[in-house]
């Protein structure tokens, strides 16, 4: 196995006392769209706020055989670890192009160099190109559809060179045709880089995942397809038994 794997060992988080994390193991490997589900409060921000430097934590977490634990949070982005929060973060009054411009933070001498002399350098060109918003790269990120704001995120931590993407309930609030545009970014993205999404939306989650993780009361209660998972009785319990109730009288 080549080491372009996100590793999690023993990983857990304390809030006073409150351990809301607890001895959580996972491995994500590159080219698989991988899922982290799970009821409200079972840690899945907290899990992925611990692999970006957003909370202390104790157990191994590595990337490229660097130590993320022991690393600070902005040079985790360096790394190539990216995430997006639940509600966008685009900075709304300035222009596509110059919220992929900021994002691109790391390469920015490179860009200011380039612009005098050649226009857009050619991996904006790209990711506006993979995110569907060339034709609207001058309109302010305020005027956006919600869905190409999610879309424009993405694209910002494509420009970062992001190789694990750590993403945030993509689809919420999503129309449809805007959830199976989102599905099938992540499918042509995630073909290269590790990609892995919180969420709720159990039919996003069945259309796309590889890998499920579920979580409960911080700790992993079981991992595998989603038809494994379904047919888990302790994750019906927990989490899918209401859902698939749910999806049974739908
Ligand atoms: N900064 C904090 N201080 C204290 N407790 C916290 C903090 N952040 C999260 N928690 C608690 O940790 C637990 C896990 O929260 P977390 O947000 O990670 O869950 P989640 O699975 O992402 O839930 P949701 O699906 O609702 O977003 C919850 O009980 C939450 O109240």
């Amino acid at each position: 196995m080549n080491d372009d794997y996100l590793e999690v060992r023993g990983v857990c988080v304390d809030f006073d006392g409150f351990r809301a994390i607890d001895d959580v193991d996972l491995t994500l490997l590159q080219g698989r769209l991988h899922f982290l589900i799970g009821p409200n409060g079972a840690g899945k921000t907290t899990l992925v706020d611990a692999v970006t430097g957003l909370v202390p934590a104790s157990g191994l977490i590595r990337y490229r055989n660097q130590d993320l634990l022991r690393t600070k949070p902005h040079r985790i982005v360096r790394s190539g670890i990216g995430r997006t929060f639940q509600t966008a973060t685009v900075f709304e009054g300035l222009s596509v192009l110059q919220n992929l411009d900021i994002a691109g933070g790391i390469h920015r001498r490179a860009w200011r160099m380039g612009l005098a002399r050649r226009g857009t350098p050619s991996y904006v060109e790209e990711a506006l190109e993979t995110i569907g918003l060339t034709d609207l790269r001058e309109r302010p990120a305020g005027v956006l559809a919600h869905g190409q704001k999610q879309w424009l995120e993405i694209g910002m931590l494509l420009v970062q060179d992001a190789r694990v993407m750590l993403l945030d309930e993509p689809v919420a609030g999503m129309s449809a045709e805007e959830r199976e545009q989102t599905g099938d970014l992540l499918r042509r993205i995630g073909s290269e880089r590790t990609i892995v999404v919180i969420e709720h939306d159990m039919e996003f989650v069945r259309s796309y995942a590889d890998v499920v993780t579920v979580m409960h009361a911080g700790k992993v209660l079981a991992e595998g397809t989603v038809a494994e998972i379904q047919a888990d009785p302790r994750v019906q319990e927990v989490y899918l038994g209401r859902t698939a109730e749910e999806a049974d009288h739908a």
